[in-house]
């Protein structure tokens, strides 16, 4: 697949996804040479539980890196690092000595965990875990997840307190396998996954031992925590140690964090909203952990290396794309997710519908998990392309919930959005989100920004790239939506999303 405008040498990226693996091969003007991907099985075991299977998991990452080498055409000696990028939060127990996972990994998505939350926002208080770690109580977050194993899985407790169990998020269970595994494997995270586990102090950036403590999760089991651009060790053993052994493993970046590197947003105030099964903005916030008031997470951007780390906010929304799939899987009112585009598109507007999709409770700004979906402003007028436009709605009016959140803490009007993400090709959506933010948004023309961003941040700690403005010129646009919206059309229908938004809350509490 290489020609004369894409010679080497090259950097890889490994993006560990909800639902899938994939690797990426790009060249030093960040254009992709090659792709491999594979889905793995999610596994649902009781409403509001999923689990991956780890093991399928690895050997998918293998078998993906090892196609993405032999679709470029190249070899070992054309790859000068390896970066990594994960679904965060997904978290996993295995066994130090057999390389084992002890039960499946549990996503970020699982609501297990949600009375665990409420026991601990009562026993130690919700204020003492924002302030620490700058997330709120939620079943979202790996430290309960990781209780609930130690808790849960027989015998389980007493070998981690041995010190034969190991605990991880994605990027470190992929960077130990990829390191040797039970021969030495590196036992590591970076500091924006770390920031994901509700264990991490965001100031000192260290793991908080009465954090931990009052969560009930042991230090011993607890990777050393690194920065996101640095050699954690080189490819070794497995079946990739012959194709790529002696390969540095270079970066490690959350894959929202890893998108807004990807998208160059280097610059305190620039923002990136990443469109998939569900969206995640983050804002660059500089050296500063700006605290939320507003509903929104404070996070770690990324540091490169042993400069200092730069902090973000973060707007998390559960359910975007995934609506689009329900559409389509449990509604059947569409037969592809391209097609709401054109169902949307043959009504001028949503015919007075507002649909929230709180099918998991509410993320930011609200963090409510009593929450579930609803319709309102239904009438007979209403047709299922209504519908459709309401369901395109909803990704927007939920990102301009997270600007104005964004402002609020920040001070930082927003002056334009980067997206990407498999939404973005809806143009239909795309110039909804610009109407309704008020603002520009702008895609790039490499819309892996997640695997960009990890083979940005490799590249840095191998020299490969000198400096974030080498990255910056690479970026190029391919297309911006301006708004056409006028402010009252705007206001009016902004206040009718508020009120369908507060008929979601307390669905669980009236129920019971
Ligand atoms: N044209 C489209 N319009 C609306 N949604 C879409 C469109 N194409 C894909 N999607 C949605 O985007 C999501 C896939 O995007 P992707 O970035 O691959 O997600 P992820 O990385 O979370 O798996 C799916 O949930 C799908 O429903
Ligand atoms: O794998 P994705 O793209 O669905 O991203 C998941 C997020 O990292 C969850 O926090």
């Amino acid at each position: 697949m290489t020609d004369a405008h894409t010679a080497g040498p090259f950097i890889a990226a490994i993006d560990q996804g909800t639902t899938s693996s994939r690797c990426i091969v790009f060249d030093r003007d960040g254009r992709i040479v090659s792709v491999d991907q594979k889905e793995h099985e999610q596994i649902f075991p009781k409403p509001g539980w999923v689990e991956h299977n780890a093991t399928e998991i690895w050997t998918n990452v293998q078998e993906v890196v090892a196609g993405a080498i032999e679709k470029a055409g190249i070899t070992r000696d054309d790859i000068k690092a390896i970066g990594i990028t994960n679904q965060r939060e997904t978290t996993l127990l295995w066994d130090k000595n057999t390389g084992e996972p002890v039960y499946n990994a549990i996503v970020w998505q699982d609501t297990r965990t949600d009375a665990l939350c409420k026991e601990l926002g009562r026993n130690v208080g919700q204020d003492r875990f924002r302030r620490e770690t700058g997330l709120p109580l939620a079943s979202y977050f790996a430290g309960p997840k990781a209780r609930w194993l130690l808790d849960n899985v027989e015998g389980v407790r007493e070998r981690a307190e041995a010190g034969d169990i190991l605990f991880g998020t994605m990027d470190s269970w992929v960077i130990w396998n990829l390191t040797g595994g039970v021969n030495g494997g590196k036992h590591v995270t970076d500091v924006t996954n770390a920031s994901r586990t509700m264990l991490m102090n965001l100031h000192s950036m260290e793991w908080d031992e009465r954090i931990a403590e009052s969560i009930g999760v042991p230090m011993r089991i607890l990777p050393e925590i690194r920065s996101s651009a640095e050699v954690y060790g080189e490819v070794s053993g497995g079946k990739l140690g012959d194709l790529l052994g002696g390969i540095p493993v270079a970066s490690a970046l959350g894959d929202q964090q890893a998108a807004l590197f990807g998208q160059t947003c280097f610059e305190e105030g620039e923002a990136k909203s990443t469109y998939g099964t569900g969206t995640f903005m983050l804002m660059n916030t500089g050296e500063k952990a700006i605290n939320s008031y507003s509903g929104l997470l404070t996070t770690v951007g990324y540091q490169i290396g042993d400069q200092k780390p730069v902090y973000a906010l973060e707007g998390s929304i559960a359910v975007t794309g995934s609506l689009v799939q329900w559409m389509r899987d449990q509604m059947g009112l569409i037969n592809s997710a391209a097609e709401i585009e054109t169902l949307a598109s043959s009504v001028e507007d949503n015919g007075g519908a507002y649909f929230v999709p709180a099918f998991s409770g509410l993320f930011a700004p609200y963090w409510r998990s009593d929450a579930r979906g609803v319709i309102a402003g239904l009438t007979r007028y209403v047709t299922k392309a209504h519908i459709a436009r309401a369901v395109l709605e909803a990704t927007a009016w939920q990102t301009r919930e997270i600007t104005d959140a964004m402002t609020k803490d920040s001070g930082v009007e927003l002056a334009a959005l980067k997206v990407d993400g498999g939404m973005t090709s809806n143009n239909l959506l795309m110039q909804t989100l610009s109407d309704f933010l008020d603002a520009p948004v702008v895609r790039p023309m490499v819309a892996e920004t997640t695997c960009l961003g990890a083979a940005y941040a490799a590249g840095l700690a191998v020299g490969f790239w000198s400096s974030t403005d080498d990255l910056r010129a690479n970026w190029r646009r391919a297309a911006e939506w301006t708004p056409r919206m006028d402010a009252d059309t705007r206001a009016r229908e902004y206040k009718n999303w508020l009120k369908a938004v507060e008929r979601t809350m307390g669905w669980l509490e009236d129920e019971s």
